[in-house]
């Protein structure tokens, strides 16, 4: 155990709270989470029911809860959550705007800019809403209509998406660090009315700027009639260079700073929608294919982050939340949703080691953090680089730490309770854009465990299924949930016949969700993760997760980075690892021994790689996402798809042609 909350942590939880409400109510008693969990599962309706009323959800719920045709095959599927009620998103983001007007709602910090900090307070973030929701009425954008953001992670991009949904819109947006190429193939398909952009962004101690793109992105999005461009790395004389295409495109031109100069902030009429009506659409990182476009739902998505918030990670008023994320990634979703719970966002643009690893732990001693979300990736190269914020940074505030991305190893918990803070709870989580949200996740009143989540969310029946589609416990397996959660997609954009959602998830086995994530259910009721289930490697017909691989071969000085996949070898299947190595290093024999020795001793002979290759650079996606399919479809010589997914597609150069490969 490397964890324990104390008796005080825990009676002060809003978990604990909900426990106490439920037990008077329902007259059980609940020793502990799995125990609620266990009963959340078997009564989802009335657990529901209760999250919408301990949360204060504004809106008409309406009786029933869920409803679903005593003819479907697949109630897991098809059950309606909340058939009549109806609400509005950014009104439950904006409630609590005028007890605390003064207060600060968002705080962004900007790469290397100290002077661009800025706070905005409650009243001005409703202020700014209302003054773009008068915008958007009057462009023509209405309930149902797709907006878009081509947009940094700042103050405007949380307004924006504010305005849109006030107005029953629906938002989407993808990070300014994306490709032409990208942004059309996601944009092009849900065809925005309105794109939101910021002139460019920072990254790395240079400003990019977007603008070259967004004209030729323009070109290719017919469905844009009004472009609003947020200025943030240039002034804006230099958006004189856009007036010429806009024109020729028909397109109206706004700045940002014009359209709050033109409308005087009024009360918002938020515009009442449906439990389900669409709320934003999501992307899949598009590596196997076309991203898929995922629509989550108004209701499932509020619900389930007030869910995830107040009762895992115990977000409560005056809170000050931090994720190290982008537009692009559906953490900022998440993040952003702690509005509704009266919490403070710290938002940040950049690069997380620019000018060097103290930048987030500078943020979050000065702001006072109390949850600080980011990924492995990002503490397994902070280790690398020796930082050690329990050393450098007070850090007295901070209560959560989530972690995402990809597996979280064993020897990460260390690393953090040794060298961020003792006193933490460590959350690692996991879920994603599916969903909009976790199937593992923490929470306040259990220990953390080394190397596991440390529970199923609450409600969601999460299963570890073996390939027959029976359940499993204490062994490896895939993670199905089997039945209905408010917050599944509500289905794809442009999929009329619901079959490309079908076959996502629904199709492995009958009525169950499947994730495509390999996991092992522990006896504490925690979740260990082993990797995508279809990177699993299978050498001699067993299954190894490629994160069992990863955490031998990452801690190792002489390696930056790796890769692993399965190749198809005379009849089986071999192992081969690609390493990307540290400055000065060689891919000797001695380290290949000793790289093959750790893995003998730690995994077993089975996970030995049989080859061993160095490389410059691991492809991954531009939220960070290693794209093990990408390299092993190069090394057995078939085409990749949508290389535009990459945040460096340029590194998938270096897996074809190696003679050790044929
Ligand atoms: C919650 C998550 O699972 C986020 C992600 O890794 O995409």
């Amino acid at each position: 155990m490397m964890w324990l909350p104390s008796r005080e942590c825990i009676h002060n939880s809003l978990l604990y709270q909900f426990m106490v409400q439920l037990s008077e109510q329902k007259n059980t008693l609940f020793h502990d989470y799995n125990q609620l969990h266990h009963w959340s599962v078997n009564n989802s309706d009335a657990f529901w029911d209760l999250v919408w009323d301990f949360c204060d959800v504004i809106g008409d719920k309406r009786q029933p809860v869920s409803f679903c045709s005593e003819q479907s095959s697949q109630p897991a599927k098809e059950t309606l959550w909340f058939p009549h009620a109806s609400l509005n998103f950014a009104e439950n983001l904006l409630k609590n705007w005028n007890r605390h007007a003064a207060g600060d709602a968002l705080i962004f910090h900007s790469e290397g800019q100290p002077e661009r900090r800025q706070h905005i307070s409650w009243q001005r973030l409703y202020r700014q809403t209302s003054q773009l929701t008068q915008f958007l009425s009057e462009s023509g954008v209405k309930q149902g209509d797709v907006v878009a953001g081509y947009i940094a992670n700042m103050p405007q991009a949380v307004i924006a998406m504010l305005a849109t949904t006030a107005l029953g819109a629906i938002w989407t947006s993808t990070s300014p660090d994306f490709g032409i190429d990208s942004v059309v193939e996601r944009f092009g398909q849900t065809k925005p009315k309105v794109l939101f952009c910021t002139d460019g962004y920072c990254y790395n101690g240079k400003p990019h700027s977007s603008l070259t793109n967004v004209a030729e992105i323009l070109a290719k999005l017919p469905s844009v009639e009004h472009l609003v461009v947020i200025p943030y790395t240039r002034s804006d004389d230099n958006l004189a260079e856009l007036a010429p295409l806009v024109t020729s495109l028909r397109i109206n031109l706004a700045l940002w700073r014009d359209i709050l100069i033109r409308h005087e902030p009024q009360p918002i009429e938020f515009k009442q929608v449906t439990f389900s009506h669409p709320l934003y659409i999501l992307y899949s990182s598009g590596t196997t294919g076309k991203p898929k476009c995922i629509v989550h739902g108004t209701g499932g998505t509020l619900l389930n982050h007030l869910k995830e918030h107040q009762l895992h990670s115990n977000i409560q008023p005056g809170d000050r939340i931090f994720y190290f994320t982008t537009c692009g990634w559906m953490m900022w979703n998440w993040l952003i949703s702690g509005l509704a719970s009266g919490a403070t966002i710290i938002l940040y643009d950049g690069s997380p080691f620019f000018p060097d690893g103290n930048v987030l732990w500078n943020i979050a001693e000065q702001e006072n953090v109390t949850l600080f979300g980011t990924s492995a990736k990002y503490l397994e190269a902070l280790e690398k680089q020796g930082y050690q914020p329990i050393k450098s940074h007070t850090l007295p505030q901070l209560r959560t730490l989530c972690s995402t991305g990809s597996v979280l190893a064993p020897e990460q918990f260390d690393y953090v309770y040794r060298a961020i803070k003792k006193d933490l709870q460590l959350a690692s989580i996991s879920g994603g854009t599916d969903i909009c949200g976790c199937f593992a996740i923490g929470n306040p009143i259990n220990p953390v465990y080394r190397g596991e989540c440390q529970g199923r969310a609450l409600a969601l029946d999460v299963q570890v299924f073996n390939e027959q589609g029976e359940p499993e416990f204490n062994k490896q397996g895939e993670l199905v949930c089997c039945n209905s959660f408010p917050n599944q997609p509500v289905g794809f954009w442009n999929d009329p016949d619901g079959s490309r959602y079908q076959n996502a998830y629904w199709n492995t086995f009958p009525n169950v969700w499947h994730h495509g994530d390999f996991v092992k259910l522990t006896q504490t009721g925690g979740i260990i993760f082993f990797g995508r289930s279809d990177a699993v490697l299978n050498p001699g017909g067993v299954r190894i997760g490629t994160a069992e691989i990863y955490r031998q071969v990452n801690p190792l000085e002489a390696i930056v980075d790796s890769v692993v996949i399965g190749q198809q070898w005379k009849n089986d299947v071999r192992v081969v690892l690609f390493v990307q190595l540290a400055d000065n290093c060689e891919l000797d024999d001695e380290l290949k021994n000793t790289i093959r020795e750790r893995i003998r001793t730690h995994c077993s002979p089975r996970h030995v790689p049989d080859v061993i290759l160095a490389v410059n650079d691991i492809p991954r996606t531009k939220s960070g996402k290693l794209v093990e399919l990408a390299v092993r479809n190069i090394v057995h010589g078939q085409p990749v798809k949508n290389v535009g997914a990459l945040a460096n597609p340029q590194a998938l150069e270096q897996f074809k042609g190696h003679k050790e490969l044929e």
